[in-house]
């Protein structure tokens, strides 16, 4: 079988496509409502593709930030995989370019041949060339990216709250208003806002062009999940610093009717997300509110009176992050304390190296080095600290980082730490 590793011209658009998950179908552990998708349709798609949507994918091809690679077998395209160009935020605020792997797949009668291998290749060399130092995906299975040394860096959780269970422990007066919007003003507000948060918040991802689109239109997804409902909110000189995006699903189910289902939330302020929370959870004719994508740290727990009314329901690995250069990536962010600390880093695809990492809150240098090394990790591992979001002191715990000086997990630790925990809410 003769293999082939390329970009698509524009005329292998359609056969290209006809590969990926989206069109040519998609099992996933667990199917993700439109509400939670946070898109006009349910993930995966219910229905085929229709001509006018092939149409408009093959569209999004061409376009700049898409990068597709498929890989011939035989001149027929058996797989494929992609990189959007788009941007993470990494502590210290800068926004760093990131290729984002997506729309992976190798046609059912192809797998377990390498083609995946192959074409993971072809696109991280690509990254590399063009300077992007940071690669990241969220994955289908758990298994399959960490041999190409991605690893979790952000986690989300899904949550649920009985409406009878919800009392806040003080009393709030909101120094401003909420106000029910159409899709068109929503559709104005979301980018702004998601801008502001995107340079606050360490993790999250800059939204793919057209992202907000669809709200003007109000499209009813074909789940049942009903019409998208807008909440703003506005500060006491009337600027939006909060908003939600919501749906009151349909069920035959008695358990499952009444439910409020969050789609989108943001907060600028403690106040705007107090407004907000406290009109969600108690919208009238509702019996539970439930949100999906959330941040680990969430802080309206401790808003309550019982913090336990607050369920878990799932918790799970968000953005995987792989990084091509080791000294870039840690030059670019900056730091919680002032330390020096040698790191052995290991990595089988792009070669491995020592480095001196000397880190305080304005920055680093990381210099390679021959001395004896304080801390040896796997290229993964270093992707799963990087923003933060994971303790060196649990990856050694775990075996998965050796410790050469003792209390150097700790002092790593000290040094990675973020205020909040990283959070992406957009995804690619
Ligand atoms: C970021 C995203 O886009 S997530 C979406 C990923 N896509 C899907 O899940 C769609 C369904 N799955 C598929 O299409 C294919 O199984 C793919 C794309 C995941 C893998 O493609 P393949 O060409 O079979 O992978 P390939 O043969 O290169 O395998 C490379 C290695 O990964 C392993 N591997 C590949 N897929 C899986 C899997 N699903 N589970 C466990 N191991 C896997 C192989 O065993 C192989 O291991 P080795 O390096 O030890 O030999």
């Amino acid at each position: 079988m003769a293999i082939e590793i390329r970009p698509i011209t524009a005329a292998e658009s359609q056969e290209y496509l006809r590969v990926l998950p989206y069109v040519n179908g998609f099992l996933q552990e667990e199917p993700e409502p439109s509400a939670w998708y946070a898109g006009t349709a349910a993930w995966p798609p219910q229905v085929p593709p229709a001509a006018t949507d092939l149409q408009r994918y093959a569209e999004e091809l061409q376009a700049d930030w898409f990068r597709p690679q498929a890989a011939f077998v035989d001149g027929k395209i058996a797989g494929g995989s992609a990189i959007v160009s788009v941007q993470v935020t990494v502590p210290g605020g800068r926004q760093l370019a990131l290729g984002g792997v997506t729309s992976t797949a190798v046609l059912p009668t192809y797998r377990r041949r390498g083609l995946l291998r192959k074409i993971m290749s072809a696109m991280l060399t690509d990254c590399r060339e063009r300077g992007e130092f940071l690669v990241g995906l969220s994955a289908s299975e758990g298994t399959i990216y960490g041999r190409y040394g991605f690893s979790p860096a952000t986690f989300q959780h899904r949550w649920e709250v009985r409406r009878t269970d919800v009392s806040f422990r003080s009393e709030f007066t909101d120094p401003g208003e909420l106000e029910l919007v159409d899709g068109a003003v929503a559709a104005e507000v979301w980018p702004v806002l998601h801008e502001q948060v995107r340079a606050e918040r360490v993790g999250e991802i800059s939204p793919l062009p057209g992202k907000w689109d669809g709200l003007a239109s109000g499209g009813l997804p074909a789940d049942g999940s009903g019409p998208a409902h807008h909440l703003v909110h506005r500060d006491a000189a009337g600027a939006v610093d909060g908003a939600a995006i919501f749906r009151l699903p349909w069920s035959p189910d008695p358990e499952q009717a009444g439910v409020l289902q969050v789609e989108a939330f943001e907060a600028l302020t403690s106040d705007a997300y107090r407004a907000l929370w406290g009109l969600l959870l108690d919208f009238d004719l509702t019996k539970r509110v439930v949100a999906a994508r959330r941040p680990v740290d969430e802080p309206l727990r401790w808003m309550l009176t019982n913090p336990r009314a607050l369920k878990l329901t799932r918790t799970r690995d968000n953005l995987w992050l792989r990084i091509l250069d080791v000294p870039r990536a840690l030059e670019a962010r900056t730091y919680a304390a002032t330390d020096s600390l040698v790191l052995d880093v290991s990595d089988d695809l792009f070669g491995s190296g020592r480095w001196r990492l000397d880190a305080g809150p304005d920055g680093a240098t990381c210099t390679a080095v021959d001395q004896q090394a304080d801390v040896s990790l796997g290229i993964g591992e270093l992707g799963s600290l990087y923003l933060g979001g994971v303790r060196a002191s649990e990856l050694a715990y775990a075996g998965r980082i050796a410790e050469h000086q003792s209390g150097a997990a700790s002092r790593l630790d000290a040094l990675l730490r973020t205020d909040r925990q990283p959070h992406n809410a957009v995804g690619f």
